[in-house]
């Protein structure tokens, strides 16, 4: 792999934020001292300066010397923190935002016209090189969006989509962790119903996920096929499988996908 050259600055080191440098130096594509990290609150970061990573409270001081500048911050903490910034930008400078539910077009209006913008969905799993990332532009150069597939796929699966799906993927890919996480941790409190331990229910559900989703990477199947293989006829995964049906499994996880969908649309206010 060849790493990185330049430096980068990420602006907002929260969850995420710190998921991705993290990422980023487990995958070889930067050393820590690359990567600035800002947050308003800097002791939270001191186990990260510790490690080399620069740390500071001033963003602007951070994006005047980055090559990439990478928007971090919940939503309706951005349009500050444009303004923090603004004075500093130069032209041509390359943004990549996380942030949920603004448009590229959103942070130009604030930014001006000549920075080039590319927005980013990963998921938590960034940190250990496991992320499925979305990215979207809507007119940056392709060499840039060169750099950031590169970039996130140091850490990850990749998939460029369309910007107007991006808050679609922020439902499936970013808040999908939680749900599958939700789901393991339910497998193994039905573990612990019929007789095991808390550790080893815990333990037998997340092995068995990851199984699960091992099949299918590797297989290349679909889950039915994957599933026709475990219901034996008048046996018991099929009729577990359809009690959870009947109580409204799928049901309950496309419904929910939805709605987050609608609500990571819904999450930036303009002004
Ligand atoms: N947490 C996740 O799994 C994912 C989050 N996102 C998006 O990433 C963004 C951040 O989310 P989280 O990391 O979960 O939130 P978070 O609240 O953990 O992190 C945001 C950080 O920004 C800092 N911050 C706020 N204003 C600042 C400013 N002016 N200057 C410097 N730092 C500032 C806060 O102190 C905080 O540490 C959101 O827009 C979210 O939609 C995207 C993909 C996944
Ligand atoms: O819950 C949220 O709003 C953020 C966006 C995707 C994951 N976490």
């Amino acid at each position: 792999m060849n790493p990185f050259k330049g430096s980068i600055a990420i602006l907002g080191s929260g969850n995420i934020g710190i998921s991705l440098a993290k990422g980023l130096i487990k995958a070889n594509y930067a050393l820590p001292g690359q990567i600035s990290l800002t947050r308003r609150n800097i002791t939270n970061l001191n186990a990260l300066a510790e490690q080399g990573f620069v740390v500071s409270a001033d963003n602007a001081a951070v994006v005047s010397i980055a090559d990439i500048v990478v928007l971090a911050v919940l939503p309706q903490q951005l349009n500050q923190l444009l303004e923090q910034i603004l004075p500093v930008i130069k032209p041509n400078q390359l943004f990549i935002s996380v942030v949920s539910g603004v448009s590229c077009a959103d942070i130009r209006t604030k930014l001006g016209e000549t920075v080039q913008v590319i927005r980013a969905m990963p998921n938590t799993a960034i940190a250990i090189g496991q992320s499925m990332t979305c990215v979207a532009t809507d007119q940056a150069d392709p060499e840039n969006i060169q750099e950031v597939i590169r970039m996130f796929e140091t850490v990850g699966a990749v998939v460029k989509i369309n910007e107007d799906l991006m808050t679609s993927a922020t439902a499936l890919c970013a808040c999908g962790i939680a749900f599958f996480l939700r789901a393991i941790r339910a497998a193994s409190q039905g573990g612990v119903e019929i007789g095991f331990h808390a550790d080893e229910a815990l333990k037998m559900a997340v092995q068995t996920a990851k199984g699960a989703a091992d099949l299918l990477l590797q297989m290349q199947s679909h889950p039915e096929q994957e599933i026709d293989k475990v219901t034996s006829p008048k046996g018991c995964t099929i009729a577990g499988l359809n009690e959870m049906e009947h109580n409204g499994f799928s049901s309950s996880l496309i419904k929910g996908i939805k709605l987050s969908a609608a609500k990571a649309g819904a999450l930036y206010t303009k002004e």
